[in-house]
């Protein structure tokens, strides 16, 4: 099976991406032309903790107030001079239904203020006025295709081979989201997407819960009794591990990189001996049938996935919203009894903790005097907690955070996808 990755021995900085972002026809992935390589263990290059203009939590809560403002501020900026613009080309007549129509903005006597933000500016739209994109892991058929279609209806999705080359979509311009698995449901975190999401300075602006319905698939004709092999998705092979062996197909178990590459690859290559577990629309796009439909061992299989882009949304108040940090401290007793008390003592709910292993990758960490050091953590945390960073007890607990912590960056602030899934809510 050929999967085209990143080359290992090349750690320059990104040249050049191939972009064919349509998945119109017979699309092709994003795949790195020049390859870059994070490499953690060169303290010379060891991944850096952003900056406050970043979105990051660096000196307290005034700052981080500030950082707000002049976030917002930008924002405000980029609208304005995209409006100023379309003006000068429309003058003040729009057509409706083919009738002139006079567009009734008032005459800003001083063009220069900035006008008042509106709900509409609080979920951006490309700035290069065409449908959104939105970088996704996989081809046409995969399950994190079908989160970016949830996300972001009517949106462009853009295969790429692998989830660093998603990241560096967005942050080559290539794509305006990227969209990534972090939890299922079944099969829990996602952990190498936690370490890229530190590795990146993208921000995560959404999520999403995507209840995911795996089917065996093989060519037509094929029966159970002659397959010798499954292949699909790791997770998708561990989430259908049981119902696999009481279908009787003790046959050997290969993991691909996705779930409807795995379907392709069994189309492209016309194996009679090997099924995929895969989605059904990537039946449909592969010419396969299906052989078994719902075979993941959970009926509510649900995988939850977060949407990155380059800049953070403006936390509001108006709906639950949820914030993800990561944070991780020097040697010491109940640092992290401590940090999440300043949780609880705000009835803060947690909805996620998890700890990664970060023992030989530097992180670089930004004084008040703009000076750079690296510095190894044993563990770095993961926490996402229900409130948004626009409320004074989230703000309050992070400063408290902050205190107990040597290293905190947030890593969004933004709505929570609010679908039923589990049975047991509804009840
Ligand atoms: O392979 C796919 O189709 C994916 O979108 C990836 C992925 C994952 O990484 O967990 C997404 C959802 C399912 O849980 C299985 C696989």
């Amino acid at each position: 099976m050929h999967y085209l990755r990143p080359s290992p021995s090349l750690q320059s900085p990104v040249r050049a991406m191939t972009p064919i972002p349509t998945h119109r026809g017979s699309p092709s992935r994003l795949v790195i032309q020049c390859a870059y390589r994070f490499d953690s263990a060169n303290a010379t290059n060891p991944p850096v903790a952003p900056t406050s203009a970043g979105f990051n939590f660096c000196g307290g809560v005034g700052s981080t107030r500030a950082d707000w403002q002049s976030t917002c501020a930008i924002l405000a900026s980029k609208v304005v001079s995209q409006q100023q613009d379309t003006k000068k080309d429309s003058g003040n007549v729009a057509a409706v239904n083919g009738h002139k129509t006079l567009d009734l903005v008032p005459v800003d006597t001083n063009s220069n203020l900035p006008r008042a933000l509106t709900i509409t500016d609080l979920s951006p739209a490309p700035m290069h006025g065409a449908k959104l994109r939105v970088a996704y892991q996989g081809v046409p058929g995969a399950y994190s295709e079908a989160a970016a279609g949830k996300a972001y209806p009517n949106c462009e999705a853009i295969p790429c081979d692998q989830f660093e080359v998603a990241f560096q979509a967005v942050e080559l311009w290539i794509a305006d989201r990227a969209v990534l698995p972090v939890e299922n449901s079944l099969g829990g975190s996602i952990h190498r997407n936690y370490d890229l999401l530190l590795r990146h300075r993208l921000h995560i602006v959404g999520e999403v819960q995507l209840a995911v319905h795996h089917c065996l698939l093989a060519l037509p004709g094929v029966r159970k009794e002659y397959l010798t092999r499954v292949i699909s998705h790791p997770q998708a092979l561990s989430q259908c591990e049981l119902t696999l062996t009481k279908l009787g197909l003790n046959v050997a178990r290969e993991a691909v990189d996705d779930t409807a590459g795995a379907a392709e690859f069994v189309a492209a290559n016309n194996l009679r001996d090997t099924a995929a577990i895969a989605s059904a629309r990537a039946a449909d796009l592969y010419g396969l049938q299906i052989l078994a439909d719902g075979i993941q061992d959970d009926s509510s299989n649900v995988t939850r996935f977060v949407m990155l882009a380059r800049e953070p949304i403006i936390p509001r108040t108006d709906r639950p919203f949820k914030t993800s940090i990561v944070f991780a401290h020097d040697k010491g007793t109940s640092v992290l009894f401590k940090v999440l008390s300043a949780f609880a003592f705000r009835n803060i709910s947690l909805t996620k903790i998890e700890s990664r292993p970060h023992r030989n990758r530097p992180i670089r960490l930004v004084d008040d005097e703009n000076v750079g050091t690296a510095k190894h953590f044993e563990y770095m945390f993961y926490v996402d907690f229900e409130a948004s960073m626009a409320e004074a007890r989230a703000q309050n607990a992070l400063a408290e955070v902050q205190e107990f912590t040597s290293f905190l960056r947030v890593l969004g602030s933004y709505p929570m996808d609010m679908t039923p899934w589990c049975p047991s809510r509804d009840e």
